[in-house]
């Protein structure tokens, strides 16, 4: 007996308000996780990951099977204890790290070969051994071993790479230990090609799995292409399982795949740019590292409650960036993921309230202010 996972809570338009259940505890949706690659949210503690109202971070295969090992990782208490985050974790499968990360790598009908970026070792991810780590990390969310497809790709190319993450499907959902709490997605590919997008689907729903990725976008088709394919793509998935779209986004990226009727994101882009400087506020984003911040006495966002914004100034901000201070990267990368949750639970808000045309347009007219 599979009892649901997911409940449908809510809808406007096509946007969802819903809830993931898993082993480890419940994650309201839309949802955003902070990326965790190595058994950390960069710059962050996870009692301050936590602080920011994250429900779920994610983890990568690839980068834990590397270092420090996934057997290791299990001997210390799996990857919640091993890294103190009791709540939900979703790992990705490593197929598309080990295509953008290492070098040497084989593709074949069985896996991938390949050579660790870190030291030149050989390993091997297949189906069965990538959804063997993860249940060695005790992953809340497990996702499928597919192949990312390159992009561009001719109809073909897109056609040959997903069917091979079909039948890798498979193989992982038959590597997959079914257990209470414990969840699988499928991974749709299809490139930018509406009928391969719908034969993915079909494939990955004859196969049953508890939720539902869109893989293989935001890899340089842009923005208003991404769209043209969240047009069509979520509506051959299933309405009761969850819809994760994997890699984004942008603040504007994700409330438009909201309103297309996406659940779940991922993105390296509020940690990577609280390490460079970026900062995303209500009112569009601003690079702390411009000489116009330097004497700025004012915080990022007068209105966000974070640490940085209620004990900081954006000069003394602008000062540790530019020196490297290790703080710097702290309270900006807090002030990114504090925002992207805050955007969540307006989002959550605004479709139980049945206001979320409204919410769009007070956020694409803030977004439009340039006085930051
Ligand atoms: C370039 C960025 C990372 C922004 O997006 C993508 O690559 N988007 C696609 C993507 C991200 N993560 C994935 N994991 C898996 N298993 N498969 C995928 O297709 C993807
Ligand atoms: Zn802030």
């Amino acid at each position: 007996m599979t009892e649901s996972c997911f409940t449908l809570l809510a809808k406007d338009g096509k946007a969802r308000r819903g809830r993931v259940s898993t082993a480890h505890g419940h994650v309201n949706t839309p949802a955003f996780m902070p990326v965790g690659t190595a058994g950390t949210v960069k710059a962050m503690l996870p009692e301050s990951v936590a602080a920011t109202g994250a429900e779920i971070l994610l983890g990568n295969t690839y980068h834990l099977m590397l270092r420090p090992g996934a057997e290791r990782v299990a001997a210390l208490g799996g990857l919640h204890k091993f890294m103190n985050w009791p709540k939900p974790i979703l790992t990705d499968s490593g197929g598309f790290q080990v295509m953008s990360l290492s070098e040497l790598r084989k593709i074949t009908e069985q896996g991938v070969e390949f050579r660790s970026h870190l030291d030149g070792r050989k390993h091997m991810l297949s189906p069965e051994t990538s959804t063997q780590i993860q249940d060695q990390l005790d992953s809340d969310i497990t996702m499928c071993f597919d192949e990312c497809t390159p992009f561009p790709a001719t109809p073909d190319q897109a056609a040959q790479s997903m069917r091979l993450s079909m039948r890798w499907a498979v193989r992982s959902r038959d590597a997959f230990r079914r257990r209470p709490g414990y969840l699988q997605f499928g991974i749709m590919q299809g490139g930018i090609y509406e009928h391969l997008r719908q034969e993915s689907a079909r494939a990955l729903v004859d196969i049953g799995f508890e939720g539902y990725a869109i893989g293989g976008l935001a890899i340089g088709e842009g923005q208003i292409e991404m769209f043209r394919i969240l047009d069509f793509a979520p509506d051959f998935l299933p309405e009761d399982r969850p819809r994760y779209l994997m890699g984004v986004g942008r603040p504007a990226d994700i409330v438009g795949a909201v309103s297309r009727g996406i659940d779940m994101f991922d993105c390296v882009m509020p940690t990577r740019a609280g390490r460079t400087g970026a900062a995303f506020t209500r009112f569009g984003e601003l690079n702390i590292r411009n000489a116009r911040h330097a004497t700025d006495p004012r915080p990022i966002d007068p209105n966000c409650t974070c640490p940085a914004c209620t004990s900081y100034s954006r000069g003394y901000i602008h000062h540790l960036n530019k020196a490297k201070e290790i703080v710097g990267a702290m309270l900006l990368t807090w002030h990114n993921l504090h925002y992207y949750q805050e955007l969540m639970q307006g989002l959550r808000r605004a479709i139980e309230a049945g206001t979320f045309a409204e919410f769009v347009m007070d956020f694409e007219a803030g977004q439009a202010r340039s006085d930051l």
